[in-house]
């Protein structure tokens, strides 16, 4: 685990993980838990739907869900996906698609009312990417979003870049880069900055824990409501990687090495509180 460079001006910085922890647990009970999925939680692998949480992690995120105010999974991926990966963490709320879904505890998912007439487009994008770009892409339709992926074929970046470009313009979609992934989403104002900025509203801390660029926003929204009220905790936690690593650890207060040095740390963190 390292600590950031960066102090972000406040007295408090830079932090370490343990005397951050300890801030947390002097007000589990107003504190907020974000956590992004791929990458952070799960490692990378070329499959996206052989993609699992990695065990510890999992079975920390149960124990704090039973010590902090709340703790949330913000992820691109569907509620469905999520529900799936996360059953057995039962109090966790579940933001979806970029929040375009959400789930609360045992709610019902419920998806944002402007997305839903996208549908029909989504899914016939991804027909489309399917018959016309070169089989190496892995294209994963999630329902109001079509994610096109180069993992296995970085050499046809600039093919999907291209794709995906002309697409969004033709449909006026908004594109989302990720790693080894470009995503086409409808023009519905709803991203991970948005979702954390609501959700602290009436918090009194917040950890965010990373690994990709749209995580970026989300930090933001941190420190954006720290700036306007000091005595909000925000910590935002980056996951090292080789290909966004650099720019998410560089806006983090932490970076922990792998979603299993991750899944260490949590684990500790939860016996502490509890
Ligand atoms: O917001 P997240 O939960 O981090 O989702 C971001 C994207 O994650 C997935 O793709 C990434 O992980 C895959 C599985 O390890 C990997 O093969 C891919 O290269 C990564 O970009 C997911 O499949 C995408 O839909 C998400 O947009």
């Amino acid at each position: 685990m390292r600590g950031s460079e960066q102090g972000h001006g406040r007295d408090d910085r830079p932090l370490s993980a343990e005397s951050a922890w300890r801030l947390t647990a002097d007000r589990a009970d107003e504190c907020v838990l974000f956590f992004d999925f791929d990458g952070t939680l799960a490692p990378v692998e070329d499959d996206p739907t052989s993609v699992r949480p990695v065990p510890r992690a999992l079975a920390a995120i149960s124990a704090l869900a039973a010590v902090v105010r709340r703790v949330a999974i913000v992820s691109a991926r569907p509620v469905d996906f999520l529900r799936d990966r996360f059953h057995g963490a039962a109090d966790v709320d579940l933001y979806g698609l970029y929040g375009l879904e959400q789930s609360h505890g045992a709610g019902p998912t419920v998806t944002e009312p402007a997305a839903l007439p996208w549908v029909p487009a989504m899914a016939d994008l991804a027909e489309r990417a399917r018959a016309e770009l070169p089989p190496e892409i892995l294209v994963e339709y999630k329902r109001l979003s079509v994610a096109l992926h180069y993992r296995t074929a970085p050499e046809l970046a600039g093919e999907v870049e291209r794709w995906g470009g002309a697409e969004a313009e033709r449909l006026g979609l908004k594109v989302q880069v990720g790693r080894m992934v470009l995503e086409l989403k409808p023009p519905v104002d709803r991203d991970k900055g948005l979702v954390i900025g609501e959700a602290v509203a009436s918090a009194g801390c917040a950890w965010y824990f990373g690994d990709d660029v749209s995580d970026l926003k989300a930090f933001a929204a941190l420190r954006d409501r720290e700036e306007r009220d000091p005595s909000f905790f925000g910590v935002c936690v980056a996951v090292a990687n080789p290909e966004t690593g650099q720019a998410v650890a560089g806006a983090a207060d932490l970076t922990f090495d792998s979603p299993e040095a991750l899944g260490d740390f949590l684990g500790k963190a939860a016996a502490a509180l509890r």
